[in-house]
């Protein structure tokens, strides 16, 4: 039996019992909490358990000690974060490409060619490819072009600010983020993603253009993304229905970009907040993961794991060894990520509070359900269920069981987790084609 529609709108955070978050502790050991549901969220290690009540940032700094920051990257790391306007080159518009089965997806390394730099100083590519040239702009145009950061120019609102679509004169349309206030804990936020976002350039990661302080006023400007989040999708409410083919290419799309960050990046990076409303599509589906506030510099070394002060993440995607033991490695995404594989199957979110209690936890409740054999009754309601659909969803929920594992050693890694997407995806292509084949010749 396939289960009813699920709940239809976002679920604003109010309660969820706390038999609900042993009950999921005790399976996936996990912890949620009543107001984090659906907004990310920090805790202090030294509170002493982490199914605690999160808690606004303490002072501790997001960055890494020095002893987990890898040398290779400290001299990008030093250039200038903040500068009193930002200028712009021509040619870091990314075409959106078509998904490919090829294993070579994933990028080389960057190579340090295609960064720019005078003087010292990250420049900001914001004119066309085709006519390039030096562009100079500054809290005045950002001005201009939000119209005062006017309310008709705002497209979103998260946990940090406020975010606005801009059109830059001679430049590419962008979204600013708005700090929608400058305290310690945000300044320090707000520099590790500069930091972060500085160092990388994926297709599938939303590119950072630069970062304006002026006045009081705190500024990122990032590629704009214009189709929406992921989740935004799922819940039927911006565009047609993602149907199963394209939800599989997200996740390769999502798995390239965070294989990246863990692998191919000049320094490694863990993005801690891998959910599905920060995956931004773009009109072609094509996946960017966004939201580097929380990233952290990885170890370098095997084997050797980042002691984090603070516990970050959105409930519902928290890795619970690293709830429990507050090391932070790359398999705290590789959880997550399992997650969001359960989210593109059903449709649901992470966690459904409206739901009754064996449900809520939607990772849980899949797992368990794929477990007992009876996968198919979790299958998003508005996905045809047909041989290729029930192949995608075993084999999707293979390779989530794993990410979920509550041990981090037994979950694969990222890498890994995109070349099985890959063979799914071969394997569902030939599967439609075969379809289609008999079909004709009937
Ligand atoms: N680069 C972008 N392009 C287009 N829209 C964007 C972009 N970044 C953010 N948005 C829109 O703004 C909304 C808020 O984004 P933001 O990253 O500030 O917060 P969030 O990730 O939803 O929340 P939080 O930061 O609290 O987790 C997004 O849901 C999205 O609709």
């Amino acid at each position: 039996m396939r289960q009813g529609r699920r709940s239809p709108s976002p679920l604003k955070a109010t309660s969820i019992s706390s038999s609900d978050i042993s009950s999921q502790a005790s399976s996936y050991h996990t912890a949620y909490t009543s107001s984090s549901l659906s907004s990310s969220y920090t805790t202090s290690n030294t509170k002493a358990s982490p199914l605690s009540s999160y808690s606004a940032s303490t002072n501790a700094s997001p960055f890494p000690s020095s002893s987990s920051t890898p040398s290779h990257g400290s001299r990008r790391r030093r250039l200038s974060l903040i500068f009193p306007c930002f200028r712009a080159f021509p040619g870091m518009a990314m075409e959106d490409t078509p998904p490919s089965d090829k294993p070579d997806l994933l990028p080389p390394p960057r190579s340090h060619a295609s960064r720019r730099s005078v003087n010292g100083k990250r420049l900001i590519n914001s004119t066309s490819l085709a006519n390039p040239g030096l562009v100079e702009f500054t809290i005045a145009d950002i001005q201009n072009a939000t119209n005062n950061f006017s309310p008709d120019f705002k497209i979103g609102q998260g946990g940090s600010g406020m975010v606005y679509k801009a059109k830059l004169e001679n430049g590419p349309v962008v979204a600013v983020k708005r700090a929608k206030k400058y305290d310690k804990h945000t300044s320090a936020e707000l520099q590790n993603e500069i930091k972060t976002m500085q160092e990388i350039e994926h297709l599938n990661l939303v590119k950072f253009y630069g970062y304006l302080e002026h006045e009081g006023e705190h500024l990122s400007v990032v590629e704009y993304v214009p189709n929406g989040t992921l989740r935004e999708h799922l819940d039927c409410r911006n565009g047609k229905m993602l149907d199963f083919s394209a939800r599989l290419d997200i996740a390769i799309d999502v798995g390239h970009a965070i294989t990246y960050l863990h692998t191919y990046s000049d320094t490694p990076v863990i993005h801690r907040d891998i959910k599905s409303t920060n995956i931004l599509l773009t009109d072609s589906l094509r996946a960017k993961v966004t939201d580097f506030g929380f990233a952290k510099l990885a170890p370098t070394e095997e084997g050797v794991t980042h002691i984090s002060t603070q516990v970050r993440g959105t409930a519902g995607y928290l890795d619970p060894e690293y709830l429990g033991t507050f090391q932070l490695t790359e398999k705290s995404d590789v959880y997550s990520f399992g997650v969001l594989l359960v989210e593109l199957v059903t449709g649901r979110r992470a966690v459904e509070i409206t739901r009754d209690r064996a449900e809520r936890v939607t990772a849980k409740w899949a797992m368990e359900k794929f477990i007992k054999g009876q996968a198919l009754e979790t299958l998003d309601p508005n996905i045809p269920e047909n041989q290729a659909s029930r192949f995608l969803v075993l084999k999707i929920y293979e390779l989530a069981l794993q990410c979920l594992a509550p041990s981090r050693r037994n979950r694969p890694s990222m890498k890994k987790c995109t070349e099985v997407l890959w063979r799914i995806r071969k394997d569902y292509t030939q599967l439609l084609n075969s379809k289609e084949q008999k079909e004709r010749k009937l």
